[in-house]
């Protein structure tokens, strides 16, 4: 992989939430981000997926400092994030903009679109006015009309909300956009809308993306790499292409197997249908996470969690049936 056109970098990230009882002893803990590192390319859209509760909004939220890591690297522009403070870390967390699941959870009831576009400036200095002036702007960009623009948040539809979230998070420039299940509250017409516009501000705003997202066909339609978590884990990586062609570990086959129109189009595949609730993060199985939903477990996946290994040209994979013996076999 070519270093120079990685725009962020992850290294080893885990995290843990830990309750505590009124005497500071801690009575339960949530693995809910274990040993994850990946790298985003530059104008290029990572894209992350799995079931619910697997650590997806969690892993972004520990990227942007919204939530401290127990530890792990988030290296931007040749600083680690994760170790900086104060103004030079406000300064670099400013090209790194998230747009939320709920818009109603990051636009202002009681502003006007024009305003809660051009919050973000006046928070970090711009005038009243020049402010106002860029939201117009922002928002023509996400097709939000100039007579909508005195409107307030909860006049509009579910779609032109996000996308005036959307206006709101490209406002500061930012280089690098982390939507978390943005269109996921969508209907399905206006979610295609929503998937279209990402990708036309994506090349006019020249933008690197981690898209996050339960739903396949959407990280199918957004990346060009994907991960996929189980449990905190990263079980698999690989170009969009590879992992929809030919997923290799049993989870990934298993997710595929259980969306239905997925299917139909991957009929070729290996693999089985999942089955059973995803274990409790509380107290997750030993060794590889997934081994309790796995029928092709064996002895070894409860005694050692597997290490992610090369399959394939950038294709890694955490599972146990994939030995360095089987991945020199392929490559004959
Ligand atoms: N603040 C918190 N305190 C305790 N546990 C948490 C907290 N935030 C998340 N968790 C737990 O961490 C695990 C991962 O949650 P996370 O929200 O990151 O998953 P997700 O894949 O994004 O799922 P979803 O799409 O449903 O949000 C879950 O078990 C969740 O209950």
């Amino acid at each position: 992989m070519d270093d120079s056109n990685t725009i962020l970098e992850v290294s080893h990230i885990s995290k843990t939430f830990r309750s505590k009882n009124i005497f500071g002893r801690t009575t339960s803990e949530v693995s809910a981000v274990n040993d994850v590192s990946f790298r985003l390319q530059k104008q290029r859209t990572f894209g992350i997926v799995g079931e619910s509760g697997c650590g997806k909004s969690t892993l972004a939220r520990l990227v942007l400092r919204l939530i401290e890591a127990d530890g792990g690297r988030v290296m931007y522009q040749g600083h680690n994030l994760l170790a900086l403070g104060g103004e030079e870390l406000r300064k670099l967390r400013r090209d790194i903009q998230m747009v939320f699941q709920d818009p109603f959870s990051s636009l202002n009831p009681s502003m006007t679109l024009l305003d809660n576009v051009a919050f973000p400036l006046w928070v970090n200095g711009t005038s009243k006015q020049d402010g106002r002036i860029a939201a117009h702007r922002y928002l023509e960009a996400v097709g939000i009309p100039r007579s909508s623009a005195e409107r307030y948040p909860q006049s509009l539809s579910g779609g032109q909300r996000q996308r005036v979230a959307i206006a709101r998070a490209l406002v500061l420039e930012p280089k690098i956009v982390i939507a978390d299940e943005a269109v996921s509250a969508l209907d399905k017409s206006i979610q295609a809308q929503a998937l279209n516009l990402f990708h036309e501000l994506q090349q006019d705003f020249r933008l690197s993306m981690i898209f996050i997202s339960h739903d396949l066909h959407v990280v199918e339609l957004m990346s060009d790499t994907v991960m996929v978590m189980y449990l905190g884990m990263v079980v698999e990586v690989a170009s969009v292409e590879d992992v929809y062609a030919q997923p290799y570990h049993p989870y990934t086959q298993a997710l595929f197997k259980s969306t239905p129109s997925m299917d139909v189009t991957h009929k070729k595949l290996d693999g089985f249908k999942l089955s059973g609730e995803l274990p409790s993060p509380l107290n997750p199985p030993s060794g590889c996470r997934f081994r309790t939903r796995c029928p092709m477990a064996m002895e070894t996946c409860a005694e050692h969690m597997p290490e992610l290994i090369e399959v394939g040209d950038g294709h890694t994979v955490a599972c146990h049936l994939y030995g360095e013996a089987d991945v020199a076999r392929r490559a004959i």
